[in-house]
């Protein structure tokens, strides 16, 4: 074909002057590209007939069943959680050669074109062999990127913009990207709306003969255990086998919002782009005199376990090269046009950047929610949405099984001579960790994020030793229980008290007790609790992972230290950027510094959840990013619409203008309205975190509560483990009595050496 042709010898027209412009022949290059995908050819020579090798989708289902070593098995069936979609199994014909619908009738494709009817199957077939030559070409450009260097950098940045995962998400993201692609070719080819293509039955039969040529995907749940979890989530909900579990697809609240529908962020309702993230950013969450302030009361205990809850339940993998390279948006601070790519424009008169181009790589595209049908973006949650402690055992079997030590129940850990017990060392070139001398090291847990910062692989490290201490204990009093027994055991009672911490101690400091009643998320106190709901999806929805949950943001504070055992001196005071992918602080010296780590952590103000954010994350993250910036973009580049359809979907007043922003602060009202030129621009982060906290005391105003209220109440309906349930899944009546005496003081004090521990370490101690 002439395109490849041309791309060809684009190539090695790059390469020839690989010494000379490098950075201004990529550039071309990908504009190259995009425009080449712009405008697609209809096809005019009639539809090309199909045979089973016209395209290929990529082959999920190869998730082969990891050989199961435990003697009670989480999940004896397979694990393939995907439809096979690259057998080439026969083709259902269920377009019959019909043409498209009637043109003349104005439904469903109201403005046929002028070419001949064109076979609905063909069109569709057409539009996945296009995706798939698109995807292709761009992977090719990306290779050729990576072969100049410019992509796969090893800066703080890029370590962070890698896939982050250990590769299981590959397929699954191949196939979300060719059904984008495919969705856009639709639109391209046929020059109809989406919405009506994607209404109309046969496009949606054809759609699925490719996608799904078996039906819908099928699993028998009943086989598994229904004792333990499985790793993978898969089968927690036996009717909706997928679920909250890794790799599923992250359901809304609301329909996206995109510009063209498909996949491009939205606009301002009056017209042209919204304002730039890092405008809004410098308008808006720029500290007064640059100084957070403290919310008084609870500790940096509050913002910690916020993020390693995070990790818990929501990791959406971003846009990456072949192997897991980061992909570069600012090439020679010049935004690349790469469909990757949503740069930030930073403003000329930015107070702290000199750049203009702030790097930002979209989220990749995920299947649609039923892996059957074509749409706009999705995003993946890359790991199980339950409050299970996959940040501890891992999201899948390869990596549960690469964390277990296999004897005794035990899990992988450093040990020293002194009995300590670390996390075991990540020697992989992947892991997202940057080392600052040769004491240092990078931990390796069930969530790659461990390394983020050293607060977060504290609370890693804590809940191994928990495991380990369990599994000690279980074996004291069971000695028939072998490795797989004990390990399970221990891994469903750790996945309890994740909850037990998460409902019990840090849900009050979040939402008010009203909103706790309202959305049902109070604990039992004593019996069980049976309100498992099987039609509840308890996945992580899109928009509460791209702006509600990182509320957090806003209580990272400015340093970390140690703090003395006599409670009163602090040593070796760290500014918080220069911890951060550093675990230095946490590993160092064997773990002796540990205890002293948590100490501050558990007696340190956490900073109040508001409109100010430290330098430390809106200047200085990972080097040269704005937090608050990528949270505003990451919002567009995942669809979500605007603060005031939030506001309805609540119930609450919906502000027609800037004055009517009644929840938010008067002053914070004003530097908003400098910031945007109409309310309903507003995104749903700016909005959210500005508004004052329902009540005295709690982190949340009235539209995060309401949106974190409910999703907190799909991961607990929604959850057949959920710990205070009766039967196999949960616990007998002694047990959980056991556990409800459980609070994380007490497992501060019974693995990090550390017996003066105030019963509630999200509060500062008294006196
Ligand atoms: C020092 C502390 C922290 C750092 C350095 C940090 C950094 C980051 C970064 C770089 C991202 C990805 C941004 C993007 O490209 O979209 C992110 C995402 C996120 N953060 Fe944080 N964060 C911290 C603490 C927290 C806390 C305390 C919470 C919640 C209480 C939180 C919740 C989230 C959530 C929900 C996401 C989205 C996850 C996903 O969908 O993959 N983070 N954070
Ligand atoms: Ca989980």
């Amino acid at each position: 074909m002439a395109k490849n042709s041309n791309f060809k010898a684009d190539l090695r027209m790059c390469a020839m002057r690989k010494h000379l412009i490098i950075a201004l022949c990529t550039i071309a290059l990908v504009a190259a590209q995009t425009n080449r995908r712009r405008k697609p050819k209809p096809s005019t020579n009639g539809p090309p007939s199909r045979t089973t090798t016209d395209f290929q989708l990529p082959d999920i289902s190869s998730e082969a069943p990891f050989p199961d070593v435990s003697s009670q098995p989480p999940d004896t069936s397979s694990e393939a959680p995907f439809p096979d979609v690259s057998t080439g199994a026969p083709f259902p014909d269920v377009s019959t050669g019909t043409p498209f619908p009637d043109v003349t009738t104005g439904d469903p494709f109201p403005d046929a074109s002028t070419d001949a009817p064109q076979d609905v199957r063909d069109v569709v077939q057409q539009a996945f062999r296009e995706a798939v030559a698109i995807i292709e070409e761009r992977r090719g450009v990306n290779r050729l990127l990576r072969g100049l260097g410019i992509d796969g950098k090893e800066t703080k940045v890029d370590k962070y913009n890698k896939r982050r995962d250990q590769g299981h998400s590959d397929t699954v993201i191949d196939l979300g990207e060719i059904v984008l692609q495919a969705s856009i070719q639709l639109v391209n080819i046929t020059n109809f709306d989406i919405d009506d293509i994607l209404a109309n039955p046969l496009v949606q039969a054809n759609v699925a003969a490719e996608l799904c040529p078996d039906g819908p995907p099928q699993k028998d749940c009943d086989k598994g255990s229904q004792r333990f979890r499985t790793y993978t989530g898969i089968c927690n909900n036996k009717q909706n086998y997928r679920w909250g579990s890794a790799l599923s697809t992250e359901p809304r609240y609301l329909p996206a919002d995109y510009d063209d529908q498909l996949s491009s962020p939205r606009k301002a309702v009056q017209g042209g782009d919204l304002p730039s993230p890092r405008f809004i950013s410098n308008r808006v969450f720029q500290a007064r005199e640059n100084v957070t302030v403290g919310q008084g009361f609870n500790t940096l205990m509050s913002m910690c376990w916020g993020q390693f809850l995070d990790h818990d339940f929501v990791l959406s993998p971003v846009a990456a090269g072949d192997d897991h390279e980061s992909i570069t948006c600012c090439i020679n601070d010049v935004p690349a046009d790469r469909p990757e790519c949503q740069p930030i424009e930073i403003p000329s008169d930015d107070p702290h950047f000199t750049t203009t181009c702030m790097p930002f790589v979209r989220s990749a595209a995920a299947p649609q929610e039923d892996m059957c049908s074509l749409g706009s973006k999705e995003v993946l949650n890359e790991i199980t949405a339950f409050i299970d402690a996959s940040n501890v055992y891992g999201s899948s079997n390869k990596q549960a099984l690469n964390l277990r030590n296999r004897t005794e129940g035990l899990l992988d850990v450093l040990s020293f001579d002194d009995d300590t017990e670390m996390l075991p060392e990540d020697l992989s070139p992947e892991s997202i960790c940057v080392l600052s001398d040769d004491d240092d090291y990078c931990q390796l847990a069930g969530d790659v994020r461990v390394n983020v910062q050293p607060g977060l692989g504290g609370l890693h490290l804590l809940f191994v030793r928990e495991h380990q201490r369990i599994v000690r204990r279980l074996a004291q009093v069971r000695p028939k229980w072998k490795d797989g027994r004990l390990y399970q055991e221990a891994r469903k009672i750790v996945g309890a008290l994740m909850q037990q911490i998460t409902y019990g101690e840090y849900l009050p400091l979040v939402l008010t007790s009203d909103k706790i009643s309202e959305y049902g998320l109070k604990l039992m106190g004593n019996g069980f609790s049976d309100d498992y709901d099987p039609d509840m999806n308890p996945n992580i929805r899109n928009e509460f992972a791209a702006a509600v949950f990182r509320f957090g943001h806003s209580q990272i504070p400015d340093k970390l230290a140690y703090m003395l055992a006599d409670y009163n001196s602090l040593d070796q005071e760290t500014a918080m950027n220069a911890t951060l992918l550093d675990p230095k602080l946490l590993t160092t010296n064997g773990g002796k510094n540990v205890a002293g780590l948590t100490r501050f952590i558990i007696t340190q103000d956490a900073k109040r959840v508001d409109s100010s954010f430290e330098s430390a994350i809106r200047n200085t993250l990972f080097g040269t990013l704005d937090l608050t910036s990528l949270n505003i973009q990451r919002g567009r580049d995942h669809g979500v619409p605007a603060y005031v359809h939030f506001r309805r979907y609540c119930g609450l007043s919906v502000p027609t203008n800037f004055a009517e922003m009644s929840d938010i602060p008067e002053r914070t009202r004003d530097r908003i309205a400098r910031a945007y030129q109409n309310v309903e621009d507003v995104d749903l982060y700016v909005g959210g975190i500005s508004e004052l906290p329902l009540g005295n005391g709690v982190y949340l105003g009235a539209t995060f509560s309401c949106l974190l209220g409910e999703q907190f109440q799909a991961l607990k309906v929604g959850d057949r483990f959920w710990y205070e349930r009766d039967g196999p899944e949960g616990f007998s009546s002694e047990q959980l009595d056991q556990i409800r005496k459980v609070k994380l003081s007490k497992i501060l004090c019974n693995n990090f050496g550390m017996d003066d521990v105030q019963p509630d370490v999200f509060h500062q101690p008294r006196g």
